[in-house]
């Protein structure tokens, strides 16, 4: 099982290097090209940094945000600038939308409903003026863009001189006397010699590599590798007189002390964590003076409760309708938004009148092709900039089907988002914009469209349906869609989707043709298969058919999007999405880190807040929970039934499979981890071994020091937030939320699965 789940992995191999980088230079590494580059460009190593991923992405252009930022229209939006949460996100967009003056911020499920009280609009008038305000105040006191901490060193602060050098590594934490190994000028400096001050006992000096010191070397990494020398009873008696390379830090210490006093009271930009804190990559003091996370006091029940009115979920399952979940992927602009604003006008779920007023408005500003995009994109600043942000689910059912969409955004800046779209969903419905060049910029490089479907592969997404998208524009030519079929098709193979899981079906979303009511054009007489919602309905059957046998038997677990408190005390509301067997109204569940169990008093399910009797797996849902605390939970927690144990933790062991990577990761290495929709900054503890990419029960190397481009191994990862632990399931315990990816400086590093 393990072996057949880790194989997986491989056939990314191939693949995901071409996503994002370039060839590299022979003669010189990577790592000193970017030196020299960068130093060239930027002579001072104080450089502000924007937070923006698309600036600590060297080989890029501007980005389209960046671009969006120079025209200057109007600031940018809160939701773009801030890496806020999912949930605060929703907060932030329900805050937006209640705030803004333009009354195309409709909120999405009022569109959705022809105007009835949808269930996000009732969660919305339960919120109180306090809450609101609290999460302003948060999400105001967020930070710019990132879903990955950063190194402390980027190669666009390099130093440029030995006194910079001294003073870069005094904000470092590095001990202030480094000796450098050949002379002081920039370009010749080759190596410097760095001692080991955390650890009393550890004197020597360290020969390190300039690039290393600079770029992916930490100070942890030299303690808790001297950490073990130090142990050795033999290096802790050399260590007790004085060597002559003290004698050397010590008149260094002194030489340099005036320097760093000087220097001590400056600020740089770059060691801001996300939270908005002074944040070091890797800071030993901090994690030995660490509290741990808060000790919670709820009482946990063990012994499940009976539901009130207890449903035959045999039966239950036999009748019900299907239901599925689809995340609308593909590269930026190529038509996700509109397609799916079509979709929900053609099923009926979005009035005429209100398309029609989307229309005049989105033509008010010059933006009339976008008014179907708008129906998902509700926030004024998605409309303005004609980007979607923010994950958007929206319900909708056809005559035997009940569909979940979510609307990731196609920018590279959003990935994170687009991660916990792709978290959300049984389908990965791709957005290809079949225009002329159009696909070749979405697929090449770095387009979206391969990241996206390596990202779904890498969560456990294993169906996709390809829109074949703008066929309009090529006036529905069958050798372009033959063409892109074909190339897909390779890439598909590569990243191990196996041919019958792959759908594809040409249509185009502005005009409608192919996608459930607009047949399609005579021009396009060589297509016989079913529109998009057909072929929708027909995958959905068979995953809702295998989800309904794996729901008897199987533990309930809900993956929480959000949480907010009603008006009554101990009592809260949560929705988010039944990963595995199913709940009914009286029962009690635990939720985790915090651990407290709570009674769900309702449950409530689609866009009019529809009471049921039972919700099961693969269904989105909102529980009304008595004896709840809201105040501890949070976006990513992890509900189950009382009588199955989900571990909390703060370190764990993986099987990683590394992608294509600009440096080494190595113990200590700080990354963003991702499980489902819980988002943690994390590092590397340990790096176990290095396996066999197809047997993972085959070690290749045990004494690992670093890891290297497409590498499978076992690593021990650590999270480095103190606050909280987070609920972890191995991978054998559950294949979705058993899954884990790392990104770092906004990209993919590695994906694998929690062992
Ligand atoms: N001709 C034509 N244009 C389309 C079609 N679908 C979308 N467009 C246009 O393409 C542009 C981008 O559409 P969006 O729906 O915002 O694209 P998106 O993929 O959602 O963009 P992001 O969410 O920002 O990644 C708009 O001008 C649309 O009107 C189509 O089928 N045919």
């Amino acid at each position: 099982m393990r072996k057949l789940l880790f194989a997986e992995y491989f056939f990314f191999i191939n693949t995901f290097h071409s996503v994002k980088l370039e060839t590299e230079p022979s003669t010189m590494s990577k790592l000193e090209q970017l030196a020299r580059m960068k130093v060239a460009e930027r002579p001072s190593h104080l450089v502000e940094k924007t937070g923006d991923d698309s600036n600590s992405t060297p080989n890029k252009g501007i980005s389209l945000l960046s671009k969006l930022k120079k025209n200057g229209t109007s600031s940018l939006s809160t939701e773009m600038r801030q890496p806020l949460s999912l949930s605060d996100r929703l907060k932030a967009k329900r805050i937006n939308g209640s705030n803004s003056a333009a009354p195309s911020s409709t909120a999405r499920t009022d569109t959705a409903n022809n105007g009835k009280g949808s269930l996000h609009d009732k969660l919305r008038a339960m919120r109180s003026k306090a809450e609101i305000k609290k999460v302003a105040s948060k999400a105001q006191s967020k930070p710019l863009v990132n879903d990955a901490p950063r190194d402390p060193p980027t190669s666009s602060s390099l130093p440029t001189s030995w006194d910079q050098i001294r003073f870069f590594l005094s904000k470092q934490n590095f001990p202030s006397s480094v000796i450098p190994v050949s002379d002081s000028v920039l370009g010749i400096i080759e190596a410097v010699t760095v001692p080991c001050k955390q650890n009393a006992r550890c004197k020597k000096l360290q020969k390190r590599k300039y690039g290393e010191i600079f770029s992916v070397f930490y100070p942890d990494v030299l303690v808790n590798t001297n950490k073990r020398k130090a142990t050795s009873k033999t290096a802790a008696a050399n260590f007790k007189k004085p060597s002559p390379d003290d004698v050397v830090i010590n008149a260094q210490n002194k030489a340099l002390t005036r320097v760093n006093e000087m220097v001590s009271g400056l600020k740089i930009s770059e060691n801001k964590h996300s939270a908005g804190e002074e944040w070091h990559d890797s800071d030993p003091e901090t994690l030995d003076n660490d509290d741990g996370p808060p000790k919670y006091s709820y009482k946990r029940v063990s012994i499940p409760t009976k539901p009130t009115n207890p449903v035959d979920i045999q039966k239950y399952l036999e009748t019900s309708k299907a239901h599925c979940s689809f995340v609308v992927l593909g590269h930026v602009d190529a038509g996700k938004s509109t397609l799916m604003g079509r979709l929900l006008y053609d099923v009926g779920a979005v009035d005429n009148n209100h398309i029609r007023k989307l229309k005049k408005e989105s033509e008010r500003i010059g933006k009339g092709s976008f008014h179907f995009a708008w129906v998902m994109d509700q926030t004024q600043e998605e409309r303005e900039r004609g980007v979607t942000v923010s994950i958007c689910p929206s319900d909708f059912e056809t005559a035997n089907t009940q569909f979940t969409i979510v609307d990731a955004p196609g920018h590279s800046d959003f990935v994170p988002n687009a991660i916990a779209g792709i978290s959300l969903a049984d389908i990965a419905l791709l957005c290809v914009d079949c225009g002329t060049d159009a696909f070749e910029s979405g697929f090449n490089l770095d387009g979206q469209t391969k990241e996206h479907t390596i990202l779904a592969r890498s969560m456990g997404v294993n169906r996709i349906v390809v829109a074949m998208n703008k066929m309009d524009t090529v006036e529905w030519y069958y050798g372009r869609f033959d063409q892109i079929k074909n190339e897909l098709s390779t890439f598909f193979k590569d990243v191990g989707f196996k041919e019958d899981q792959i759908d594809w079906v040409p249509c185009s979303g502005l005009s409608g043709e192919g996608v459930y009511k607009i047949a399609y054009p005579e021009n396009a007489s060589w297509y016989k298969g079913p529109t998009l919602i057909e072929k929708l309905e027909y995958v959905a059957q068979h995953i809702s058919n295998s989800y309904h046998n794996e729901v008897i038997g199987s533990p309930f677990l809900f993956s929480i999007l959000e949480a907010i408190p009603t008006n009554k005390n101990e009592e809260a509301i949560i929705s988010g999405r039944v990963e595995s067997g199913s709940i009914q109204p009286g029962e009690t569940i635990t939720i985790y880190p915090s651990e407290q169990s709570a009674v769900v008093s309702k449950i409530l399910v689609g866009n009019d807040a529809k009471s049921s009797h039972i919700v099961v797996k693969g269904d989105f849902a909102t529980l009304r929970l008595r004896h709840a605390h809201v105040e501890d939970i949070e976006t990513g927690d992890l509900a189950g039934a009382v009588d199955y144990d989900v571990p909390v933790m703060r370190e764990f062991s993986t099987q990683l499979l590394t992608f294509k990577m600009d440096r080494p990761i190595l113990p200590g290495t700080s990354f963003m981890l991702f499980r489902g929709i819980c988002q943690q900054p994390a590092r590397v503890s340990k790096l176990v071994s290095i396996i066999e990419k197809q047997d993972p029960s085959k070690v290749i190397k045990k004494k690992v020091r670093h890891l290297g481009s497409n590498q499978a191994a076992i690593v021990e990862i650590e999270l480095t937030e103190r606050k909280r632990y987070i609920p972890i399931l191995k991978i054998k315990e559950n294949k979705r939320l058993g899954r884990i990816l790392l990104r770092k400086d906004g990209r993919t590093i590695a994906a694998g699965a929690v062992i």
